[in-house]
């Protein structure tokens, strides 16, 4: 294909994902119907959709309206491409653009830097300084993190490995497992250590998570909100005698652990909703909780769209719910360590300080906000410890001594 007509069949499936269509249907439906196109045109496809999603209000802006169409001429124009080119009129190239086509300018910083008009305000609460330079990360593409399965593997001798199969890669400063790819990203899925379980996809904040667990053989350590795993996995590479328990409230989320838990040789014990109290308590109980997604838009930016505050009202509700259902389960002096993928306070601060003012038997430590502007995804993480502990008598209780 043209670098014309893959602009021409972005603006076909960005018109399908603003009538509705689900942004991966759509691309995959383009693909299914459009076999003479190979796998760089569809990589290049994919990457005009994802970028013209992320800055669906400053491309609309530049472009002249919110269509497929206007969403391209506004990336063409964003980026200072010679817009001829591409809009030629020749055969499978969009139409020339006309005089109406215009570039209408921005008419609030938050249409400048991409963000709905609801939610600047609060987001500029939540990173003060740093709004403005987050804003503009979530404008870009996500880098490409590896983490490297310590259990089995020295991130040392797998730079080597991964060189050797002509995939670039260097340390990430997030945390000690954390490699960002540089060059021959689309070559992971089939690289050998990957395939022999030694490395895994996984964003470097999100590994930082759960690095700063301080787990001890012989804990017993609950990923409540699994998912599909991430986070239970790099727990059972981290320390030798951890047992490592999963669940989340849909089983079906969960399907692929078992496989990536063989791949990486880990052993995480899937729990079902009925069962999870019958296991515990627990050392450390992980809530990677449901969330906007604020802190990871670059990889899935129709939330960011799609995200109103009656929903994010809604997910408040359900962090708060989550965090009171996960302190029975928590052992004595054991720790909630609570994590989003979000940078909002509303989502992160807010919701710990209201849980411990619930709950004075509880008092906070660790805390941290990764922020998307420092090179990886936005991630939050709050230690909670239990300080009182129980008697014998479970009705009594007495404080732990520090
Ligand atoms: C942010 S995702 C987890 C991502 C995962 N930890 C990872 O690293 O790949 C949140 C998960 O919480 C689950 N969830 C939502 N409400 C829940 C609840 N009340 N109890 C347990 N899990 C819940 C969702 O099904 C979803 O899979």
């Amino acid at each position: 294909m043209t670098p014309a007509a893959r602009v021409q069949a972005s603006i076909d499936i960005l018109n399908e994902i603003l009538a509705g269509a689900p942004v991966e249907k759509a691309l995959t439906g383009w693909a299914r119907r459009s076999r003479f196109a190979g796998s760089k045109d569809r990589a290049a496809i994919r990457d005009h959709v994802f970028d013209a999603l992320r800055c669906k209000r400053s491309f609309a802006a530049r472009g002249g309206a919110e269509t497929g169409r206007g969403l391209m001429i506004g990336a063409m124009r964003s980026s200072g491409q010679d817009l001829a080119q591409y809009f030629s009129g020749a055969r499978y190239a969009p139409t020339s653009v006309t005089d109406a086509e215009k570039d209408r300018g921005f008419q609030t910083e938050a249409e400048a830097l991409d963000i709905p008009d609801w939610l600047w305000p609060e987001f500029k609460a939540s990173l003060k300084d740093e709004a403005n330079a987050a804003a503009i990360a979530l404008q870009g593409r996500a880098p490409v993190h590896l983490r490297v399965n310590r259990s089995r593997a020295d991130p040392v001798e797998i730079i080597q490995c991964l060189s050797d199969e002509g995939i670039v890669v260097q340390p990430h400063p997030a945390c000690d497992t954390a490699l960002e790819v540089t060059a021959g990203a689309r070559k992971i899925s089939q690289c050998n250590p990957y395939l022999e379980g030694l490395i895994e996809l996984q964003d470097a904040a999100s590994q930082a998570v759960t690095a700063a667990l301080d787990l001890q053989p012989g804990m017993r350590v609950l990923d409540y909100c699994a998912g599909g795993g991430g986070k239970a996995l790099a727990l059972a590479a981290r320390a030798e005698g951890v047992q490592v328990f999963a669940h989340d409230i849909n089983p079906g989320r969960m399907a692929d652990l078992p496989a990536r838990a063989k791949r990486a040789r880990a052993e995480i014990s899937l729990l079902t909703s009925d069962q999870v109290s019958g296991q515990a308590p627990f050392d450390i109980v992980l809530v990677d909780a449901p969330c906007s997604g604020s802190g990871s838009w670059r990889r899935s930016p129709a939330g960011k769209w799609a995200l109103t505050p009656k929903r994010l009202l809604e997910l408040t509700r359900i962090q708060a719910m989550i965090l009171e259902s996960v302190a029975p389960l928590t052992a004595d002096a054991g720790t909630i360590a609570y994590a989003t993928c979000s940078m909002l306070s509303v989502e992160n601060d807010a919701i710990v300080d209201s849980f411990l003012q619930e709950h004075s038997d509880w008092r906070s430590g660790f805390r941290k906000t990764w922020l998307v502007s420092h090179g990886a995804d936005g991630f939050y993480s709050a230690h909670l410890t239990r300080t009182w502990i129980r008697s014998n008598n479970l009705k009594e209780f007495s404080p732990l001594i520090y």
